[in-house]
């Protein structure tokens, strides 16, 4: 892999306490859900837990049972489906929560308490002894239940840090197994979090676990931080879902784990693309075409020395190859391409031109892109075929066109025309500006030989308003002759009118 050659990053590895193993907990189903908006039946909360379950997530934290009865009878569900992650259904530290949870008999419950001094004056009104006394009940009596335990301190990042080691030691001699340290608002930024992580994990025993959220867009880079100072399990969600901002986006984490700390998880990262879509239609959180590793520009290339780069070794411009991710390479024609990228679309449509054709092609896709215009593979192959077909010599030129319309005046086109060297003019009228453009031709090419049209069609290749138009026609003479002409332009004036004019070309050509 390319990053390999990141040498950089083996430079300062050895002063990282990076674990073995990373644990994966996936969050998708219970903070993820918490994303504003957002709402999971008992079936859709089952089939995204399949899926996380498929893709190797080690823990799916499946809801909070407590929150409502369809909740519980999701995660209960979800317990009852003999996966092979461990499922957790999150508990505040009261009876009644853990109650919620041990009855949709989960193995894992997370049990959390806030500890910050905010939360403890304005949420809760505890004070720091009666927040341990209540975090030490709930640990051991989920432990009692023979469950596993995760601890959290909520809002641990804003914690007076001894009083946050203390709650984390006593819940640890409470029997806990794992400890968690959310950065509940997200304001923790890299370095601290090292620094944090560093020194809980000098002073306690069991693994640490962290939580980030996204508020200022670091939540995978704390995620990361964290795991350098030697945490072995990170909370994610699938496309970062989440409370406000979210949380560390699942795929994120866990590709940059395999590359660039070199990691194992059990993750089958070919599935990353495909959850990604899956968890963002059934909850209708659309992601940024930009997103990393999954959005659909990730492995997308415009730029023509880009695609260049990437088509002779695609290393070039990419990190990882797409279908590591389950993601495909795609080539976009715009403003920004170049020559390589056309014939590499073209060679896809096994379309063969000639350099002038070619650089034809390429001046047309460019004014296109300068007229803020994306081209898709379907305009281009419709671009080329109108090139390729084109009358192999213009005995009738186009040297300009007016055209006036509206709902209150006749239809006029003026048209002049390069005719063997002499400039024609004329103006007529149609029912629509195309037709009055192909009367005004008529007019001019008449004089020099009858060609009837027989046939027009006309298609856009693509949606929208500013979709390119394909116009089709076929013409003939008196002698039953017959051409066909072709052209493809945003402008369905000036693409009937070309494929008119290409149409007589050829019949001229032929006498
Ligand atoms: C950082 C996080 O993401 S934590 C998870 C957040 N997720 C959710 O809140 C979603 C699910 N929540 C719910 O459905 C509801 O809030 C419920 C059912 C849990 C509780 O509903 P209600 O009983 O009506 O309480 P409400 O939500 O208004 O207020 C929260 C109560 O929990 C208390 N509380 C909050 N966290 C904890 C905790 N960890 N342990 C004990 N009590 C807590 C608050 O002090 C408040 O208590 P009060 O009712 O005595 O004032
Ligand atoms: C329950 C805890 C871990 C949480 O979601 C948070 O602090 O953001």
């Amino acid at each position: 892999m390319s990053i390999e050659e990141v040498k950089y990053i083996d430079e300062v590895k050895n002063e990282m306490k990076l674990p073995k193993k990373v644990k994966i907990f996936d969050t998708t189903l219970r903070d993820g859900e918490q994303t504003p908006g957002v709402a999971l039946t008992v079936d859709e909360k089952i089939s995204i837990a399949q899926k996380l379950d498929q893709l190797g997530v080690n823990i799916i934290e499946a809801g909070f049972p407590a929150a409502s009865p369809g909740e519980k009878n999701a995660v209960k569900n979800i317990a009852s489906l003999s996966l092979d992650a461990n499922i957790c259904g999150l508990a505040r530290v009261l009876k009644g929560d853990l109650d919620a949870a041990l009855d949709c008999d989960v193995d894992y419950i997370h049990t959390f308490i806030g500890t910050s001094p905010i939360h403890r004056k304005y949420k809760l009104k505890m004070d720091k002894e009666e927040i341990i006394q209540k975090a030490i009940f709930a640990v051991e009596y989920a432990r009692d239940h023979g469950v596993k335990v995760e601890f959290s301190a909520e809002d641990a990042t804003r914690t007076e840090f001894d009083y946050l080691l203390k709650i984390y030691k006593t819940v640890e001699d409470a029997g806990a197994h794992i400890i968690n340290v959310p950065d509940t608002v997200g304001v923790m930024i890299p370095r601290a979090m090292e620094h944090l992580i560093n020194k809980l994990n000098e002073n306690l025993k069991i693994p640490l676990s962290v939580h980030c959220h996204d508020d200022f867009g670091l939540a995978v880079a704390n995620s990361l931080s964290a795991i350098e100072a030697g945490a072995s399990q990170v909370h994610v969600t699938i496309n970062g879902l989440g409370e406000r901002a979210g949380n560390a986006a699942l795929e994120e984490v866990v590709m940059a784990l395999i590359i660039h700390y070199g990691i194992p998880v059990d993750i089958e990262t070919k599935r990353l693309v495909d959850i990604s879509e899956f968890v963002s239609k059934i909850t209708g959180v659309k992601m940024p075409p930009n997103k990393a590793i999954i959005g659909e520009n990730a492995f997308a290339h415009e730029a023509g020395i880009h695609v260049h780069g990437v088509t002779e070794k695609s290393e070039t411009y990419e990190p990882i190859k797409p279908e590591m991710v389950g993601h495909k390479r795609r080539i976009v024609l715009g403003k920004h391409t170049g020559t390589k990228a056309i014939k590499s679309k073209l060679e896809e449509h096994g379309i063969e031109m000639d350099e002038k054709q070619l650089q034809t092609l390429y001046e047309q896709v460019k004014e296109l892109g300068d007229k803020g215009k994306r081209v898709t593979d379907a305009d281009l192959k419709a671009m080329a075929i109108t090139l390729l077909g084109r009358a192999p010599e213009e005995i009738v030129k186009l040297e300009g066109i007016a055209v006036m319309t509206g709902e209150s005046v006749m239809p006029t086109a003026t048209v002049k025309l390069r005719i063997k060297d002499k400039i024609k003019t004329a103006a007529k009228t149609g029912v629509g500006p195309v037709d009055a453009a192909i009367n005004a031709i008529h007019s001019l090419v008449s004089e020099t030989a009858d060609i009837e049209l027989e046939e027009y069609n006309i298609e856009a290749i693509t949606g929208g308003t500013n979709a390119l138009a394909e116009v089709f026609v076929v013409m003939s003479d008196k002698k039953g002759n017959k051409a066909t002409g072709r052209s493809t332009r945003e402008d369905i004036v000036m693409a009937s009118v070309e494929a008119v004019l290409d149409a007589i070309n050829k019949i001229l050509t032929l006498k």
